[in-house]
């Protein structure tokens, strides 16, 4: 097993060099633990069952190189009565119950290695989940019918959901999906309509809780507390993110999102800052149809541009290979809860991508639908946050993608989303005490070219 985790780094063969992925990670893999190679063979090798593809890894040493070589030979394949069928789940918790070999190699795993360049692991069990992403998955999460009665309640409801519309450059373009905006109480529904600015505009149709998101909203708060404590417990060594709120997660928004069809979908993109502060917790309810949500790391890079002219819903507009971190499709079934943690937003990026077939469900058919509930911080209020001179509500945005400033917050003119208005250069450094509550600072901001 030694050979696994010791055998050094080979440079690439002629061969595997004219294969350009299948070379990368057939040379990266050779240090790493017997389940990245298993998870690397299987994304090369997607027809391969997993037990096979460990008897022959097992077989050549640990080498993938030598493994995908000797998978390329015909008589594997074709021998007669040999099974072909693409596994139903291709999880790393299948990798590790499928041999006792390898349950004895596994190691801790970080995420950044199981995801590659043009791959995508697809992960099912909540250990699996918890462990390579931001995020953690509660299954069966509401009692049956009250899961039921609330995807009945917002599947009347979604009936008369609109897309979102926003500028995207000089294009006005509208979301793949229908959404409609919830809040606690018609105080709150007049801020929303009055105060509040999203992508530009202000929303018209907010909606108070309905009974059983009201209801419901108990429960997601009970549990998505109960998971940022074992999150912190777990995974950031005993304390909370820095500017993560230390205080109880209390949802008092939510979003409701219905895709009616395998083609509708969400594009690759953080949920924005602004009203939420900075390492925000999100509660996400998936009822109905199945759909696969995917993650992937934001890599920086040393050119890459944090600048006003990527547009205000984080969204992937000027990323030119989404594929670069590889991707993770974490499986979302009805009544299924996923708490995208404080980790998550400022460092991922997430998406539901169109699907080629979907199972129809009892209850929605084709329709699935979502909500995230979310905690907006008094402190995130438009009334305590930077307003730029041309009178819009600035955005609260980070550095993800420049290597310098990375991890930096900051404010910017928002009017570029507005259709019709071009953005002013305000921009200001933001800044929070440990806790994420903005540092009051005076009003001036500083031209985008001096930063
Ligand atoms: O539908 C989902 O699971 C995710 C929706 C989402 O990302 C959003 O509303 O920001
Ligand atoms: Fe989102």
């Amino acid at each position: 097993m030694d050979a696994f985790v010791t055998r050094k780094k080979r440079k690439s063969s002629p061969e595997s060099a004219t294969h350009g992925a299948t070379a990368t990670c057939a040379d990266d893999a050779s240090e790493e633990s017997t389940d990245v190679k298993l998870a690397i063979l299987s994304s090369l090798h997607p027809r391969i069952g997993q037990e096979t593809l460990l008897d022959i890894l097992l077989a050549h040493d640990g080498n993938v190189e030598a493994t995908t070589r000797a998978l390329k030979a015909p008589r594997l394949l074709k021998k007669p009565g040999a099974s072909t069928a693409v596994p139903a789940q291709t999880s790393l918790r299948s990798f590790a119950i499928s041999s006792n070999t390898a349950v004895a190699s596994l190691s801790p795993k970080k995420a950044k290695l199981l995801s590659r360049k043009g791959t995508t692991l697809h992960l099912y069990d909540p250990r699996d989940v918890s462990d390579h992403t931001p995020c953690t998955i509660i299954h069966n999460f509401l009692p049956a019918e009250e899961a039921n009665a609330l995807l009945l309640e917002l599947l009347e409801e979604s009936k008369s959901f609109e897309k979102i519309t926003f500028k995207l450059f000089d294009n006005v373009v509208s979301s793949p999906h229908t959404s409609g905006f919830y809040v606690g109480s018609y105080k709150e529904l007049q801020e929303q309509k009055h105060e509040y600015v999203y992508n530009g505009s202000r929303m018209t149709d907010v909606r108070t809780l309905t009974p059983q998101l009201e209801r419901v909203r108990t429960r997601v708060q009970e549990a998505v507390n109960r998971e940022i404590e074992a999150r912190i417990r777990t995974r950031y060594g005993g304390r909370k993110l820095k500017y993560q709120s230390p205080g109880p997660w209390s949802p008092n928004a939510a979003f409701v999102n219905c895709y009616n069809g395998p083609q509708e979908s969400v594009g690759w993109h953080s949920d924005q800052l602004t009203y939420l502060g900075p390492r925000p917790v999100i509660g996400s309810l998936s009822l109905g149809v199945a759909r696969e949500f995917r993650v992937r790391r934001i890599l920086p890079t040393s050119t890459g541009d944090d600048g006003p002219d990527v547009d205000d819903n984080n969204k992937d507009s000027n990323d030119t290979n989404p594929d670069a971190a590889g991707q993770i499709a974490i499986h979302l079934p009805h009544n299924s809860l996923l708490v995208m943690h404080a980790d998550m937003q400022e460092e991922w990026k997430h998406c539901v991508s169109p699907a080629q077939a979907i199972e129809p469900h009892p209850l929605a058919g084709n329709r699935r639908i979502n909500i995230t509930y979310r905690y907006y911080r008094a402190g995130f209020h438009p009334r305590n946050t930077p307003r730029c001179p041309c009178g819009v509500p600035a955005v609260l945005r980070v550095v993800t993608k420049k290597r310098e400033n990375w991890g930096r917050y900051f404010w910017m003119c928002h009017a570029g989303n507005v259709p019709g208005k071009e953005a002013c250069a305000f921009f200001r450094w933001a800044e929070f005490d440990d806790d994420g509550n903005p540092v009051p600072q005076n009003q001036g901001g500083t031209p985008a070219a001096a930063r």
